[in-house]
């Protein structure tokens, strides 16, 4: 039997490789449900350009950050609306946030468009496209939340973090490295031209590859924002500790575990996500026991010292990196993700020696999987009590909850670059 030949999906119209590789990803993200990062590997296979990889990467996560200001501008163009799964409203997407976001001049857009509509109705999208572009037609100053979300966080935050979490939506956040060793904060933020918003932390500036940077050989750093980098600077334990890294990876926070001096144990469920934790490790020149299982079949032959829960949740928190977790349908459903934090929590708690301290954090924004999480814990659980997070403990401009928690929100530290929403709680068991 003989196979089609390889399609060279670098030898057609220019930039509709890349676009290609967009619809791909989108069509991953919005119809698979599949994460932007986990479908980047699958959608962009074939096409070899750094550059064309890097655009279509961009073009999605553009669509994905103005996908219901684009929808209403190709609805307002059509008089029977396009279907959701459209092709020629994928590619009419695509071709508008080409536009409008990276400056994709009106001819080029109308012919990368029509070629990836192939076998849909080109007239009707040569129309819509036409007339947007004859309008002069506009995105809004921030992008409008995606349904259910925009209720969600008004009810919860108010309508102030609301126009926060869409001026951070609209925005590509600047990219956060941890130190290896704080006390190189000076030089190191230095040396790479960034802004340090607390030890250990350099802020970057410039844009650019990051394994071309000064530090990257040596593992002198690794990505982290630094939001995410709190709650294992919070965790109390001394260098030698025995610490458990519960749900560890990808390992950003085993990775700074590891570099004050624990001795960590990084548990998580996914053996992908593990093998990720040991290449970040070797990277980095640190050490961890790495161990593959399910927190809730899993026991410890020994009570640890002290204990990270990083736990699964919505993410809804880092959605100003990863634009998709506001259109993944999972992350909607919170129920399935309460039930397991509740029992990890549980978990943690029992592993924990008498006197131990436990960080339990999540990267959401829903009060569920935070605060109310929180409460639920304290009620049930009289060995357990809240270690109260002072704002000594954290970066300028970062203030803890009355109750003694962490809270992060858009709006925070907005004129800095801002910060992913996450929640901190920090614990100690009775003695
Ligand atoms: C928020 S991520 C952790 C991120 C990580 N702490 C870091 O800083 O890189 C949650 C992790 O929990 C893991 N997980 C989910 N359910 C689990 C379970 N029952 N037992 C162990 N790990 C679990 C997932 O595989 C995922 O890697």
């Amino acid at each position: 039997m003989s196979r089609a030949p390889k399609r060279d999906w670098n030898a057609e119209v220019p930039g509709l490789a890349a676009r290609r590789g967009a619809l791909r990803l989108l069509t991953s993200v919005l119809q698979q449900g599949r994460p932007l990062d986990v479908a980047l590997a699958g959608a962009l296979n074939g096409i070899d350009r750094p550059d064309d990889r890097a655009l279509a990467r961009n073009l999605a996560s553009g669509v994905l950050r103005w996908l219901v200001d684009l929808d209403v501008l190709i609805d307002s163009a059509t008089e029977r609306a396009l279907p959701d799964d459209a092709r020629a409203r994928m590619a009419l997407r695509i071709g508008l946030a080409g536009h409008l976001l990276l400056g994709t001049p009106p001819h080029a857009v109308v012919a990368t468009t029509l070629e990836l509509t192939e076998g849909g109705p080109r007239r009707l999208t040569h129309a819509v496209l036409s007339r947007l572009l004859r309008e002069d037609a506009r995105l809004p100053d921030a992008p409008t939340l995606p349904a259910g979300y925009g209720l969600r966080w008004q009810k919860a935050w108010g309508d102030t973090v609301v126009a926060a979490a869409a001026r951070a939506l609209g925005t590509e956040p600047a990219t956060d490295l941890t130190l290896k060793d704080a006390a190189q904060t000076a030089h190191w933020a230095e040396t790479l031209g960034g802004k340090s918003l607390a030890p250990g932390h350099v802020r970057l500036v410039r844009k650019g590859a990051l394994a071309e940077l000064p530090g990257f050989e040596e593992g002198a750093w690794w990505v982290q924002d630094l939001g995410a980098s709190l709650p294992a600077r919070l965790l109390r334990y001394s260098a030698g500790d025995r610490v458990l890294d519960l749900c560890a990876a990808p390992g950003g926070k085993t990775l700074q575990l590891a570099a004050s001096g624990a001795k960590v144990m990084a548990l998580d469920t996914s053996d992908s996500r593990l093998e990720r934790v040991s290449e970040n490790l070797e990277r980095m020149g640190l050490t961890a026991e790495i161990v593959g299982a399910d927190a809730l079949a899993w026991r410890p032959e020994h009570p640890f010292g002290a204990i990270l829960l990083d736990a699964p949740c919505s993410a809804s928190g880092v959605f100003r990196r990863h634009p998709d977790v506001l259109h993944l349908k999972g992350s909607r459903d919170l129920k399935p993700l309460l039930a397991i934090q509740a029992q990890l929590l549980d978990r943690a708690c029992d592993w924990l020696a008498p006197g131990g301290s436990l960080v339990f954090s999540t990267c959401s924004l829903e009060p569920e999987e935070g605060e109310k999480q929180l409460a639920a814990l304290l009620a049930r659980r009289s060995d357990m009590t809240i270690d109260t997070i002072t704002a000594a403990e954290l970066p300028a401009g970062l203030t803890p909850n009355p109750g003694g928690w962490l809270r992060t929100l858009p709006g925070d530290l907005e004129d800095a670059g801002g910060i992913d929403g996450f929640f901190v709680a920090r614990l100690v068991k009775a003695a």
